[in-house]
């Protein structure tokens, strides 16, 4: 059954409202990296059934719009939004629920600080999708998007910076700071990073890149994470990110 818009509740109060019982896992789907449709809805059954609580829709390289679409198309069949995480503005979609309303906090093009931002609100003003407003900030390894993004990625254990950041995000009203240590990259963010903003900034945090194995997932979800990302490992090892579902919703946000 396809949702209709109306019925969805709005992205923001459903993670909000979520976000006070537990911990929160997203699921990245990245479109350049689905070769197979069929497989798409084998894993997708499967992530909805394990719990999790968005799917994120969004890739650096090689996303069509069309490709979007026809993602979202396809999860579209399942009661959790489905949040656009951009990597520029032709992926916007009024097929989407959601979009992350990105800024790339530490990246040395404007383009990806405000630039991107002030030729996407129209667009997803005209098309009635929610925007989340949201600081991305590039630590560590960084991978394909702090390449193209142009970050100066803060080094894992710089949490002097990753506070600032975080602050500054606050400051400036937004709802959610992103720590992405990058897709696919050797090292997860450092929980101790997230323990540190935590204790200096009210900022939600989201946490992605790397993490590929339980005790990560746990480690990174008890130091203050709202949410964590997982897109690799639902690529490479759906039972293993179905066992990492399992243990974050068991979680509670202090
Ligand atoms: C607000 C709008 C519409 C646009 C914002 C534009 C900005 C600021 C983008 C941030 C920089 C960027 C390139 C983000 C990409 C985030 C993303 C979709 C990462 C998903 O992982 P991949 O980077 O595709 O990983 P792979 O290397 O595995 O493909
Ligand atoms: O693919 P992984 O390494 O899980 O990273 C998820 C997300 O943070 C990528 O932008
Ligand atoms: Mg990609």
């Amino acid at each position: 059954m396809k949702i209709k818009r109306k019925t969805i509740m709005k992205v923001a109060s459903y993670i909000h409202q979520l976000n006070s019982q537990k911990v929160l896992h997203f699921s990245l789907i990245d479109p350049d990296k689905i070769n197979d449709i069929d497989k798409l809805n084998s894993i997708a059954k499967k992530l909805y059934e394990a719990g999790t609580s968005a799917f994120l829709i969004g890739g650096t390289l090689g996303v069509s719009k069309d490709r979007l679409d026809e993602i979202l198309d396809i999860l579209g069949d399942y009661k959790i939004p489905r949040i656009i995480f951009p990597s520029n503005v032709n992926l916007i979609s009024e097929k989407a629920d959601a979009i992350l309303f990105l800024s790339l906090l530490n990246s040395d093009d404007l383009y990806y600080v405000i630039g991107a931002q002030v030729v996407a609100a129209p667009i997803i003003k005209k098309l009635q999708i929610e925007p989340i407003p949201t600081g991305y900030l590039i630590v560590g390894y960084g991978g394909t998007a702090g390449h193209i993004g142009r970050a100066r990625v803060i080094p894992f254990d710089n949490y002097d910076l990753a506070i600032s950041y975080a602050l500054a995000a606050e400051y400036m009203g937004m709802q959610f700071l992103y720590l992405e240590a990058g897709s696919g990259s050797p090292e997860p963010i450092n929980p101790e990073m997230i323990r540190r903003i935590k204790k200096y900034s009210n900022i939600k945090i989201i946490a992605g890149g790397g993490i590929r194995n339980i005790n990560t997932a746990e480690e990174i979800a008890k130091a203050g994470a709202n949410i964590i990302v997982t897109g690799n490992i639902i690529e490479d090892d759906i039972g293993k990110a179905i066992k990492i579902i399992d243990t974050i919703n068991k979680i509670r946000v202090d």
